[in-house]
């Protein structure tokens, strides 16, 4: 087990946005989460790399407790994260960008620049490493939001709608890329509205709603949770 999340809790004053979820990740699983929009999820997130302090429970990586752990030490501890907004630095260029997530854990200058150059190769985005990153198209700017993630050596990997806006031609370009960073041992959560993706990628599923667990298991067994169906009726994610 990679990660244990325990009775979880996140107050924003009156509003629960996560509200006692538990859970377990193991070591190489892809667990993909979903509900509807403003369930909990990129909250959720945010308690787990440590943006936001919890209002109550834990979490253990490697079987440490990182609970309220600054986000530069759950970092360079092994978590790794994107986010829904991507936020490169617009004026300074692609590698630029994937060196100052190195920078993270690497202190040389020139190993940084390496291992950023590395990284790129991985997601395919070499051939733009000069340009300045505002320029980038949307599906581009997703694979320079992961880029930095990878480029701080994650064990875990949180991705956040990075699918979010792409064309199903651009989709279908970026899931391989997710399977490859798997195969290579990185264990994957992967928030993601679009039910197809959830249902190719994930091992395991868990269903929030309105900050609440209410389904785990298999992507068939959460689809067919007449739980789950019921959160989605009146949204837009299709279940075939
Ligand atoms: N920093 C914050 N301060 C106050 N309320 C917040 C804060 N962050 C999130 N919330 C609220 O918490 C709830 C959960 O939001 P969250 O962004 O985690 O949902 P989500 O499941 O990621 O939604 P989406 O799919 O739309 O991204 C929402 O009601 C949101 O308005």
């Amino acid at each position: 087990m990679i990660l244990q999340i325990k009775d979880l809790t996140k107050r924003f004053g009156g509003l629960t946005a996560v509200n006692n979820v538990s859970f377990t990740v193991e070591e190489k699983e892809i667990v993909g989460i979903i509900g509807p929009n403003g369930a909990g999820k990129t909250t959720l997130f945010n308690l787990i790399s440590g943006a936001l302090p919890v209002t109550s429970g834990t979490i253990v990586f490697n079987n440490e407790d990182i609970t309220n752990q600054k986000p530069n030490v759950i970092c360079q501890k092994g978590i790794g994260r994107t986010y829904q907004v991507v936020k490169p630095f617009g004026n300074i260029s692609v590698l630029e960008n994937v060196v100052v997530g190195a920078y993270n854990r690497i202190r040389k200058a020139k190993e940084a620049k390496e291992y950023a150059e590395h990284v790129l190769e991985k997601v395919d985005l070499i051939h733009r490493r000069d340009i300045v990153a505002k320029r980038l198209t949307i599906a581009d700017k997703k694979r320079l939001e992961v880029a930095k993630a990878l480029a701080t050596k994650p064990s875990l990997l949180l991705l956040d709608e990075v699918l979010a806006g792409l064309n199903p031609g651009e989709i279908n370009d970026i899931i391989p890329l997710i399977r490859n960073l798997a195969a290579e041992g990185i264990t994957l959560i992967v928030i993601e509205h679009i039910m197809q993706v959830i249902m190719q990628l994930s091992h395991k599923v868990i269903v929030i709603h309105h900050g609440e667990k209410i389904a785990e298991g298999s992507p068939q067994e959460v689809t067919s949770n007449p739980k789950v169906i019921e959160a989605y009726l009146g949204e837009e994610i299709a279940f075939a």
